[in-house]
């Protein structure tokens, strides 16, 4: 049976001449379904770049990228993306709800199947009560889970995330991970999730999978070993995950270095 995602040997090269720049190079791996796999990288690497190719929306200069067995050419609708700016990819002019039933509309969706997935997904995150409300009415972490929100109301195969949390202060963010968490494990969800944070890559994910500096490619791909329960604070101060963040370290400096000098 074929892997849920498959890359392989991805390049992508952004212009042609001298001034042309390759952001991602010969970078391949798998994604399993269920799995929660989070990508790491330096700022600059070439990270969204590489998940903006997986989604479609880039389309890559060399290389595959196959979605249950079938070659992605284009935007599959059995893929859900969400951003780190949550500002700008909710509408002010519509409701929460009206935010999370949009994309269920070009999907062919009727008026109640909407409104019931809409409800459904609004429920996960725990905004059942905000789905009248608009997203200039919202905290910042508030519209984040909402954009998750409506990734989540399409039913994806795979959700693509792109340092979702980033743009949110400290507490809220731990709070969106352990929702992340929870919400991956309570629907079955298969996720993808890039980040340039070391502790939030280990925290959150069941891989690690180390980016090198400019161009990307994959250094390593590190098994989580924690518990699926796991707490922000317990779990950061436990032996596992200290040395795994450790290593993470180490691979994102070395190849830093080495990056630099070659
Ligand atoms: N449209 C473009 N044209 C030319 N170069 C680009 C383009 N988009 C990105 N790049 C370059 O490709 C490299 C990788 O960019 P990308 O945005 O994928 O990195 P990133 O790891 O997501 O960065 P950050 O963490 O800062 O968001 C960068 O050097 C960037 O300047």
């Amino acid at each position: 049976m074929p892997a849920m995602l498959e890359v392989k040997a991805l390049r992508h090269r952004f212009g042609t001449g001298p001034g042309a720049h390759t952001a991602v190079e010969d970078l391949s791996f798998t994604v399993e379904a269920g799995e929660l796999a989070c990508l790491v990288g330096h700022s600059g690497c070439g990270k969204s770049t590489l998940l903006r190719c997986v989604a479609g929306l880039t389309r890559p200069t060399g290389g595959t990228i196959r979605l249950h067995g079938t070659e992605v050419d284009g935007v599959p609708p059995e893929l859900a993306v969400v951003f780190q700016d949550y500002g700008r990819s909710l509408f002010p002019w519509l409701t929460v709800a009206g935010n999370v039933e949009f994309p269920l509309r070009s999907a062919g969706l009727d008026r109640r199947e909407r409104a019931s997935r809409a409800r459904q997904a609004l429920d996960w995150v725990g905004l059942a009560d905000a789905h009248r409300r608009f997203p200039w009415q919202l905290s910042g972490g508030m519209q984040q889970r909402v954009a998750i929100a409506r990734a989540l109301a399409s039913r994806p195969a795979l959700l693509l995330m792109d340092e979702p949390f980033a743009s949110v202060d400290a507490q809220t963010r731990f709070e969106l991970e352990d929702l992340l968490r929870r919400v991956r494990r309570e629907q079955d969800t298969t996720i993808l999730l890039v980040t340039h944070d070391i502790d939030e890559s280990v925290y959150l994910g069941d891989r690690v999978l180390v980016l090198s500096s400019s161009p990307a490619s994959i250094v390593a791909d590190l098994t989580v070993d924690l518990p699926a329960e796991r707490d922000q604070i317990t779990t950061r101060e436990s032996a596992e995950f200290v040395a795994l963040r450790g290593e993470v370290a180490r691979l994102l400096r070395h190849r830093a270095v080495v990056g630099e000098a070659s």
